[in-house]
């Protein structure tokens, strides 16, 4: 969608102290997956605390183009699905938009059906590598023709007669285990995905919550999850969770501003996507677990973060890069604001983001006067102490929210505004970022960026 809209700058001066509760919006993993779940299952799911950004709205478009039949009403989203194998052969290209997840699982989700759709998304999407999930979907015996390196515009050709398969993932991703999933459950007999390093589980427990029969084990070889097939999805009442990335910045801006002490209430604590707020807590952030619980076979808690002067640099051990791979970005900014070096490795994964992560962080924090070091899998970024960075840039979001939205927290509590020259993508995941930030007194402006 950004590719198309005109950029919108944004600004973020130096700010706080920043104060009050941040209710961050719904799960994005989550969300896509009650939606797909929802269109696979007979009847009707309905879903609330939905997140309303534009990639999970972009799925909810794709499920209606596969025959599902979805509409809000009030706060509730209302999924009437047709049934595992049930999908209909949409008539137009499916749009994902900046959607990696979307779009992955969507082709999961189709490939075992005896149709055919051809999919895209914005500059972003389609230069993201998409073999990693045609090749599993392959061994079901779908067939995907796309350009050249496995990228969109890609045509997956359902097989008409699956058959289960067996993987072992290649690399850490939720979102190729969750395509193989979705992909076997309208295969007859059993689908196993094999994963070395435990990756977020959302799949396995929503799959579970509709009815299908779902194992997992702990092996020599890593995790393993077995699916049975052709399971009939009963639908479900869906309260989805507040999502922990959006959590992840109003928690780092509090923790780097001076003076700020926010609550950031119900955010899910899975283990699977917590390993940002054990690395904050590592590197010495005020950080504290309230009223922790368990809802929806979930640990949830309300987080309160409190400016952190002495924030220290720490390594990031690569065993926990699955648990907050997505927050790389911001903990790359509180470490700016740490003292000493902040070393992250096992990390290639970000390179193949809604851009390539280690660059994007690595020159808009040099250009703010901040060290970083990196190679392949690794970088490292040397931090100037509490109210010690520069800024004063501006730098470039490349269609990826999550860059914007980092670059701006840094705004907060650096010396000089950082202005992000298109800040139009964090509607794709974070839509009320700027009101939220901006009540709990965080400068940001659209403006033409002169400082
Ligand atoms: O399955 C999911 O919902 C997601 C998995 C992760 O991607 P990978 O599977 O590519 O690591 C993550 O980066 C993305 O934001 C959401
Ligand atoms: C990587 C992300 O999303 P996706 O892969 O779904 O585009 C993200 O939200 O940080």
């Amino acid at each position: 969608m950004s590719s198309h809209a005109a950029p919108i700058p944004m600004t973020a001066r130096r700010s706080g102290p920043l104060t009050g509760t941040a209710e961050v919006p719904g799960d994005k993993s989550i969300s896509h997956r009650a939606l797909i779940l929802g269109a696979l299952a007979v009847g009707e799911t309905r879903v609330t605390g939905l997140l309303e950004g534009q990639d999970v709205l972009d799925t909810a478009k794709a499920m209606q183009a596969f025959g599902a039949d979805i509409e809000k009403r009030g706060d509730t989203w209302h999924v009437n699905g047709v049934g595992t194998g049930g999908f209909a052969e949409p008539d137009q290209v499916i749009d994902c938009g900046n959607s990696g997840t979307g779009v992955r699982l969507i082709m999961g989700a189709m490939a075992t059906s005896p149709i055919s759709a051809t999919f895209t998304g914005d500059a972003s999407l389609n230069k993201r590598p998409m073999a990693r999930v045609t090749d599993p979907l392959s061994l079901f015996g779908a067939q995907a023709v796309g350009r050249s390196g496995g990228r969109l515009p890609m045509t997956i050709v359902g097989a008409a007669d699956p058959v289960p398969v067996r993987y072992e993932t290649p690399v850490p991703s939720a979102q190729v285990k969750s395509a193989v999933l979705l992909a076997g459950l309208n295969a007859p007999g059993e689908t196993v995905v094999i994963e070395r390093e435990a990756t977020r589980d959302h799949s396995e427990r929503m799959l579970t919550g509709f009815g299908a029969q779902v194992s997992v084990e702990d092996s020599p070889d890593g995790r393993v999850i077995t699916l049975r097939g052709q399971p009939e999805l009963r639908p479900q009442e869906i309260a989805v969770p507040r999502d922990p990335s959006s959590a992840a910045f109003p928690v780092c801006a509090a923790l780097i501003t001076e003076g700020s002490d926010v609550l950031v209430p119900n955010i899910g604590l899975n283990p699977t996507r917590a390993g940002l707020f054990t690395t904050l807590r590592e590197m010495g952030a005020d950080l504290t677990y309230e009223n922790e619980r368990e809802e929806g076979g979930e640990p949830v808690a309300n987080l309160r973060a409190r400016f952190s002067p002495d924030l220290r640099g720490i390594e990031v051990p690569p065993d926990r890069a699955a648990s907050m791979i997505d927050e790389y970005p911001v903990l790359s900014a509180v470490a700016s604001c740490a003292t000493g070096r902040t070393l992250m490795t096992g990390v290639k994964e970000l390179r193949v983001k809604e851009s390539d992560r280690i660059d994007a962080m690595a020159q808009g924090l040099r250009a703010c006067g901040i060290e970083v070091e990196e190679g392949e899998d690794w970088w490292a970024v040397t931090g100037r102490g509490a109210g010690g960075v520069p800024g004063g840039a501006t730098v470039e979001s490349r269609l990826d929210h999550r860059i914007a939205m980092s670059f701006l927290v840094l705004g907060f509590a650096s010396r000089e505004p950082v202005r992000v020259d298109d800040a139009g993508p964090i509607a794709t995941s974070f839509p009320i970022f700027e009101p939220l930030m901006t009540r709990l007194g965080a400068s940001i402006t659209r403006d033409n960026g002169v400082f």
